[in-house]
Parts: structure tokens; sequence; C-alpha cells
């Protein structure tokens, strides 16, 4: 649904702010940027509907090449992108009807149309009781709600997200990251948002991509990323001390967690399992957990071979730790290289 090509983004000031993005969203997924402040995130949100126009690289949404078209033809394309922002970007002086039916009227849809369309996305994002009041008796959650309602007023296949609960409190981001859930079911709707907050990727991302300095560091869905050696979003969601402790195994369990894998290790191989740190957390509806272990004693590469062998993700760390097989299965490196072999693998 949307497709970015060598994006580069140059401001006037000399500061590079895209430096090459390549990216995919596909039809149907929530996607999530995630990067800290300055990555880059909203100068690439704005460069998919052109807001911003890139210095070089091409954006396509729904199979139009947006980065070659006119002002006119641009303009037809946006209204099938929609956009939500962090403070709202209400109209203070209409009401809450007249903020959705702001676009239709732009469009020159006709006013007795417009009325229904609007009653329908107030209904839709729950506020058909709101229509007359105006954004300042309104709160942020239900700020964020007509905010909505007028990004989908012209029926968009694709919707961005600019940072939309960053103002919000807990709960009401949990309600409208819930709303951008259900809208994104029930139309179909494409959503790729930006995020610094890893809470929102976990609770909606099907997809997601790293930004650091203008670069995406790693993208891919959540579930190929967690099951991805060294991955940058495992590290994120689940953080343990990096590097890892010498002689520590480190081991990423994806959809598997609820099972009784580490008696199971101890009953059979006869390993102690120190742990030393771990997490559990829901991600697209699966248990994924992160276990930091020593294992001691016992058949040992047994157990590290079950543990591989029942879908587990197992990262050895320290030079004496480091096995033929993860050193490229020639068995001969001299443990600082074999080192060096693993880091760059990963
Ligand atoms: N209009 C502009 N003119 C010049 N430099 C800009 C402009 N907008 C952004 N930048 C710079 O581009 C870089 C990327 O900014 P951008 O806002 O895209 O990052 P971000 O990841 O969205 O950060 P934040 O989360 O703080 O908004 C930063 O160094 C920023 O200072």
């Amino acid at each position: 649904m949307i497709h970015v090509s060598g994006l580069r983004k140059v401001y006037g000031n000399g500061v590079v702010a895209l430096d090459g993005v390549d990216l995919d969203v596909r039809e149907g997924e929530i996607f999530g940027v995630l990067g800290q402040s300055g990555a880059g995130k909203s100068t690439l949100l704005r460069c998919v509907n052109l807001l911003e126009r890139p210095t070089a690289g091409t954006v396509t949404v729904d199979g139009r090449e947006l980065t070659t078209l006119g002002q006119a033809e641009l303009r037809r394309a946006r209204q099938g992108i929609g956009m939500i922002h962090q403070h709202f970007a209400l109209l203070s002086s209409r009401t809450v009807a007249g903020n959705v039916a702001f676009p239709l009227e732009v469009a020159g849809v006709p006013r007795t149309r417009r009325a229904a369309r609007v009653r329908e996305l107030l209904e839709l994002v729950g506020l058909a009781d709101k229509a007359s009041a105006r954004p300042a008796q309104l709160s942020g959650g239900q700020k964020q709600r007509v905010g909505i309602a007028r990004a989908l007023a012209a029926g968009p296949k694709v919707l961005l997200s600019d940072e939309a609960t960053s103002a919000l409190d807990p709960g009401t981001t949990q309600s409208i990251l819930a709303l951008l859930k259900r809208l994104n079911a029930e139309l179909g709707l494409t959503i790729m948002l930006i995020t610094h907050e890893m809470h929102v990727i976990k609770a909606i991302c099907d997809s997601v991509a790293i930004m650091r300095d203008g670069r995406i560091a790693e993208a891919g869905t959540v579930a190929e990323l967690v099951a991805r050696p060294g991955s940058l979003l495992t590290r994120e969601i689940f953080p343990l001390p990096e590097p890892a402790p010498s002689g520590t195994v480190t081991l990423t369990f994806a959809g598997r967690a609820d099972e009784p894998v580490i008696s199971g290790l101890v009953r059979r191989f006869e390993v102690d399992v120190n742990v030393l740190g771990g997490s559990l957390e829901e991600l697209g509806g699966r248990t994924v957990g992160r276990l930091r272990v020593r294992l001691d004693g016992g058949d040992r590469a047994g157990a590290l071979a079950y543990l591989r062998g029942r879908g587990v993700l197992v990262e050895e760390a320290g030079p004496e730790e480091i096995s033929a097989e993860s050193a490229g299965g020639t068995g001969t490196a001299e443990p600082i290289e074999a080192a060096g072999v693993v880091e760059e693998a990963r």
C-alpha cells in the first residue's frame, strides 16, 4: 500500500533528516515507525503524503507514485490518505461536526450528503452526542476522536498517525489505540504510525521499523523481528544488560512462553539453570519472553539443542561458550575471532 524507495530529505539548513529510506507497508496492516527524538520519523511521515517534498527518492501510495504528480493530482491522491496529529489540529471556532465536515466542504460534497456522512463518522468514533460541542469543551481523547473522524471523512485507504497518543494519559491512550485497531479491522484501513513509545508498538502494530539517524536500522513484522538473532526490537522490548556477560545464554521464546520448557530442560539434561533476568510480554496476541540464564553441569550441549528444537532462539555469549555451530561450523576458530564472527552475524 505504501512503498518508499531511496528517500532522502535534506532541509535548507543542511540537516540530513532522511538518509536513504526504503520501506514497504502492506495493505491492511498497522505499521509502526519507532525512534528517538530527531531520528527522522515526522519527516518520513510527512514525506509519505508529500506535505514535505523529498530531496530524492520515490513515494508510491496505493499504486500511484506521488512524487511524480502535479499539484491538482496530488490534492486528489491525498484524499486517499488521512492524517492525525499529536495536538489534534482542530479548528477551535468550529463545532465538532463542523471540524469533521471541513474536508468534505473542501472536496465540494453537497450539504445533505455532508451532514449524513458527519453523523456516520461521529458514530464510528463514539461521539454522536458531541456534534454541537466546541473542541475546548472536549477531553484530549475526545479531541483525538474528532481528529480521527475528520481524517476518515473522505474514506481514505491509508491513515497516517503522527504521535497521536503522545499527549494523552495512559488510559485514554489505550482507548485511542483500541479505536485505531478496530478501524483497521472493520474498514481494512492501512495505518502507518510514528511513535517514540514502545508500548504503542506492542499494543497494536503488526510490523515495525526502527529509525536511527535518518535511516531504517531494522524492519519487519513483529513476529519476524522477535525471532531474529540480535534484533533491536527484542532488545528494546526485553531490556537486559548488553553485551551479555560471558558464559550466559539468552533465550527468546516466541509463542511458546507458556510451555514448561525450562523444567523439561532440568529434568532431561540435569543442568542447573540459574535465571539472571528476563520478562514476558503479550505481542500480537502471543506470549513472548526473553530470559538470560547460566547453565551449569549436566548435558549443556544437549540442553541447548533441545531448546532450539522447541523453537527457542538461543544466543550464547562469551568466547569460551562459542560453539563450532555458531562460529560457522569449522570448529577451528580461536575464541576471540569466533566472537567477532558471531557479532558480525548479528
Ligand atoms: N523544517 C525543518 N527545518 C530544518 N530541520 C528540520 C526541520 N524539521 C526537522 N528538522 C530536523 O530534522 C531531523 C529529524 O527531525 P524529525 O522531526 O523528522 O525527527 P523525529 O524523529 O520526528 O523527532 P521528534 O520525535 O522529536 O519529532 C532533526 O535533526 C530536526 O532538527
